[in-house]
């Protein structure tokens, strides 16, 4: 039997599963070890390799002694820049970071960096591999090396200094509640905050500006009441959860949306989404930010995986290719739909997360880099871009980011076949309005056009019950997507908590039809709502739970 069936990836759970998928993507356990290992109904012992592994993956739950004697297990490189050398060059004038253990000068590319030049410069004259494995892969290091200025190769190892932040993390660890007390998907970010590095954690709680699209986003679904209808001939295990996807069928009108940083969240990142999504077949959004470069991802997803791809484009050049991009899309079986960001005509201004990196920084004068969000960076994409596009693929063409009605309608009338209203969780336009409100209006703006057959609409943002679920889609979503929850749910229980979410988003939507009176995710429709107050914003009666997990912004500290 292969690994890739859903039930061999049942078999593939907790802390074995994280350990053995680490050691095969170090190479230290082949796939046939690992589909052998997965479909094994005997009690497991480890490779060596991979036990060395787990004990030195701090994060994956190791001691902090195991870490030290996993970091001796390997031997130092014997290059020629002596790692006292590379320290030396810890300015935005004179930057050198090292990368698999190879030296470069990225002072030139500091102003290029896509992410600011501030992440480069938290590890100018350091090691910066761990760092650059949690957000980026191999691929984006092959693609962009020509920016950078390879100095030569290392000689000697940094010292693994473990701070006091990772020994307060490691101890919260340790005590985490059972994931049979996480209750609802707030217990998660509350969880999360406890148990990340709060840089990570500050760079996905932020939202833009003020914070008032985050909000107003979650708040949106709590001035929707229910109408249910009553005495209905339902047994009350006949809900059926699933729905179709762009034609594709999907056991939960949810989908688990792109996003990058899912390696801050934990040591397999994407690969945790991936396999827990495929184990209640649930619809992925892959990133194209993705931690891990396309062959190491694609090689564990199953031909009957359903998965969609977003994309943005960053340069010109980026555009100029999208054609190798479509035939990727269309060559992977799992691949059903490609979703293109149209909200990223620039940055969103983040304060959070840049008031955060100041912290870190401590004493410096280099905060010019630091908190610079490059803005204006992101390229040019018009209506007459994605004509092209659409034109040039059979691969259903889907937009992110769509946030008026008129929008949807020049897109149904362009061939596009779905469009997500989101704001990006809030983190581009401060004061967009929640993806609920503009639902309502595109709703009627496509039945005005008679368009309503010819594009699904989705949306994101803010949604954290089964109640926000059932709501948009009886005011006429397909199906919505959810981003930080996924996050915080691997940052604490890594594959398990992805699945667990999935769970309690599962009872709590069969929980709400039931209660509705309908059987069937199609029956859903604004009958069972009260809309009234959709439009009044800021509600009286807040969200204890969502506000207490809520990270505030805060004023600059003084020095
Ligand atoms: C020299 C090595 C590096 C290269 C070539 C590089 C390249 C890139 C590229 C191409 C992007 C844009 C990705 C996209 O949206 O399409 C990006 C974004 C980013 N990079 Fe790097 N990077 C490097 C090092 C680092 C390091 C060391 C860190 C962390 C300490 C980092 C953190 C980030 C972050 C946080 C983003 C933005 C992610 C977002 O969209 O929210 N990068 N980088
Ligand atoms: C840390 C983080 C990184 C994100 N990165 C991307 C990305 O690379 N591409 C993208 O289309 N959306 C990205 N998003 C937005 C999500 O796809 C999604 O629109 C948003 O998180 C939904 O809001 P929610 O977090 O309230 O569920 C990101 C979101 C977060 C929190």
């Amino acid at each position: 039997m292969l690994l890739h069936t859903r039930t061999a990836y049942r078999t593939l759970r907790g802390k074995t599963q994280d350990c053995l998928l680490a050691a095969f993507k170090r190479k230290r356990l082949s796939t046939k070890q690992l589909r052998a290992y997965s479909t094994d109904k005997r009690p497991r012992v480890l490779p060596r390799s991979a036990s060395i592994l787990r004990s030195s993956s701090l994060i994956a739950g190791g001691s902090v002694l195991a870490a030290f004697l996993g970091f001796l297990a390997i031997a130092p490189p014997d290059g020629d820049i002596p790692v006292k050398e590379v320290m030396l060059h810890n300015k935005p004038d004179d930057c050198w970071i090292v990368l698999n253990d190879e030296v470069y000068d990225v002072t030139g590319f500091l102003e290029l960096h896509p992410g600011g030049a501030g992440r480069l410069l938290e590890v100018a004259g350091r090691d910066a591999t761990a760092k650059f494995k949690q957000v980026h892969s191999q691929e984006t290091l092959e693609r962009m090396k020509d920016e950078l200025i390879h100095i030569g190769k290392l000689k000697g190892k940094f010292a693994n200094v473990i701070t006091a932040e990772e020994l307060r993390i490691e101890e919260q660890k340790a005590k985490i509640p059972s994931l049979e007390t996480i209750f609802n998907i707030s217990d998660f970010e509350s969880i999360a905050k406890e148990v990340l590095p709060k840089s990570t954690f500050m760079y996905f709680a932020s939202g833009s500006g003020d914070e008032f699209s985050l909000r107003e986003n979650h708040y949106a679904f709590s001035r929707i009441f229910f109408r249910p209808r009553i005495l209905q001939d339902i047994e009350p295990d006949s809900i059926d959860t699933s729905t179709y996807f762009l034609g594709t069928k999907v056991d939960m009108p949810i989908y688990i949306s792109g996003f990058a940083g899912s390696r801050l969240a934990h040591p397999l990142g994407e690969k945790n989404l991936q396999a827990a999504a495929y184990e209640a077949n649930v619809m992925e959004m892959v990133p194209k930010q993705n931690s891990f470069s396309s062959e190491e991802f694609y090689e564990d997803v199953p031909d009957d995986q359903n998965q969609w791809m977003q994309y943005h484009f960053h340069d010109r050049e980026e555009l100029e290719n999208v054609e190798q991009v479509l035939r990727e899309a269309e060559a992977r079986p799992s691949i059903k739909g490609i979703f293109f960001n149209v909200d990223l005509a620039d940055i969103g201004n983040r304060e959070k997360d840049s008031r955060q990196r100041i912290k870190d920084m401590g004493d410096t004068s280099d905060l010019d880099f630091i908190i610079d969000n490059k803005y204006g960076q992101y390229t040019k994409f018009t209506w007459k871009d994605l004509e092209e596009i659409v034109s040039n693929t059979n691969i259903p063409v889907a937009l992110k980011g769509v946030q008026r009605g008129e929008d949807v309608v020049l897109a149904a009338k362009k061939g596009i076949k779905a469009v997500v209203l989101s704001n990006h969780g809030g983190r581009q336009l401060d004061f967009s309005r929640p993806p609920l409100e503009v639902l309502a209006e595109t709703r009627q703006m496509l039945k005005d056009e008679d368009l309503e057959d010819k594009i699904e609409i989705y949306l994101d943002g803010g949604i954290r019950r089964g109640s926000d679920v059932v709501k948009a889609l009886c005011l006429g979503a397909k199906g919505v997507g959810l981003g930080r929850p996924f996050l915080y749910a691997m940052a604490g229980y890594g594959q398990d908590g992805v699945s667990h979410l999935i769970d309690i988003l599962n009872e709590e939507i069969k929980n709400n039809m039931r209660l509705l009176g309908v059987a069937k995710i199609e029956d859903l429709n604004e009958s069972f709502i009260d809309q009234k107050n959709l439009k009044l914003r800021l509600p009286k009666a807040n969200d204890v739970l969502y506000d207490t997990a809520y990270e505030p912004l805060t004023f600059p500290d003084f020095r």
